[in-house]
């Protein structure tokens, strides 16, 4: 069973449904795209552009949303969230955008309604930076980048 957490939205654009679970089992809420019902956004190849939900939320303080890609989108037609995973903060009251970037080969028609990204509710952690002359040792050390394996394993042979 999932943990449920109350979000406050505002009244949300004119005539949409409010972003919801596609599953019972869905971890993000789907996204839906708030362009003007006449003016829809083509992103041509390699474009890329914020695309209004019509959601302003107030996270309760202490969570995140993090803004994903749906990957059927980024399958079918190499359209994906530029800044993945984008970052609504707790404190953030304007409207939630989907930064779409385009890296197909053809022009991306996104129309009203379309569902164009999933947001991830989620607690977050904060970090006291706490001076210190030396930080505790592990057998990586600086190590990073591959230095464990270009594939990422060893084949025994
Ligand atoms: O995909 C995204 C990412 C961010 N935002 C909104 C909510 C977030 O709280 C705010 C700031 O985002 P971020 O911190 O990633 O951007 P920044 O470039 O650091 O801007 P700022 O200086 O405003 O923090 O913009 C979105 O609507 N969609
Ligand atoms: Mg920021």
């Amino acid at each position: 069973m999932s943990l449920v957490i109350p979000v406050q939205v505002l009244p949300h654009g004119e005539g949409l449904p409010l972003p919801s679970y596609a599953t019972e089992g869905a971890a993000g809420l789907d996204l839906i795209a708030a362009v003007p019902d006449a003016e829809p956004l083509v992103l041509a190849p390699l474009a890329r552009a914020a695309v209004p939900t019509g959601l302003c939320l107030a996270l309760p303080a202490g969570h995140e949303a993090q803004v994903r890609p749906r990957s059927g989108l980024a399958l079918k037609h190499g359209v994906t969230v530029l800044n993945a995973p984008g970052t609504i903060d707790a404190d953030y009251r304007g409207e939630v955008k989907v930064l779409l970037v385009n890296l197909g080969e053809a022009p991306f028609r996104i129309e009203r309604g379309m569902r164009i990204g999933q947001m991830v509710v989620a607690p977050v952690l904060r970090a006291t930076l706490e001076k210190s002359r030396d930080l505790e040792k592990t057998t990586r050390g600086d190590g990073g980048f591959g230095s464990t394996g270009l594939d990422g394993g060893q084949i025994s042979r």
